[in-house]
């Protein structure tokens, strides 16, 4: 696998994978330079874990819940989607398996937003995420 970039991963957490209709947005609450973003939830993973296996650990510690995934959103390079400072996002469609979504972490407000490029693009989210949630947008239709 290509290393140029720091790996973090994401998920596009939709209410359905088989009919879905919302999207989770989440609302970062640090660091100060993020704060009042929106974004996907995730993270980095550890060493050892798998992009998918970090992925579902960061939502269980982030959100509280246990999740199931469905395809990956593919992004310009192996590595996911460019972000900011070196860093690249794999992202996947996700749904919520048990459990209810909590800003436990990271987060101070979560909310689920219509598929409408309309209603998501009135969030101010992290501008690398726009692209992303372009494609999550395309590839629900
Ligand atoms: N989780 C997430 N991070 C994003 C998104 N867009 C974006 O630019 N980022 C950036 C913000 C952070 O600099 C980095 C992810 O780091 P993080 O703080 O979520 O990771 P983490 O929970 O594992 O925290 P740490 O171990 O680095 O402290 O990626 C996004 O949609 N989701």
């Amino acid at each position: 696998m290509e290393n140029g970039f720091k790996q973090v991963v994401g998920a596009a957490i939709v209410d359905s994978l088989a009919r879905p209709s919302r999207l989770l947005a989440a609302r970062r609450c640090a660091p100060e330079h993020y704060a009042g973003m929106w974004e996907s939830p995730g993270g980095r993973g550890e060493p050892g874990e798998s992009c998918e296996e970090a992925l579902r650990r960061e939502l269980l510690e982030e959100l509280g819940v246990d999740s199931r995934l469905g395809a990956e959103v593919a992004g310009p390079s192996q590595q996911g989607w460019p972000l900011a400072a070196g860093a690249a996002m794999r992202v996947w469609l996700a749904e919520v398996a048990a459990g209810e979504p909590l800003p436990l972490e990271d987060h101070d407000e979560l909310r689920w937003v219509p598929l409408e490029a309309e209603k998501l693009g009135a969030l101010p989210w992290i501008p690398a995420d726009l692209a992303i949630v372009a494609a999550v947008l395309a590839s629900v239709r």
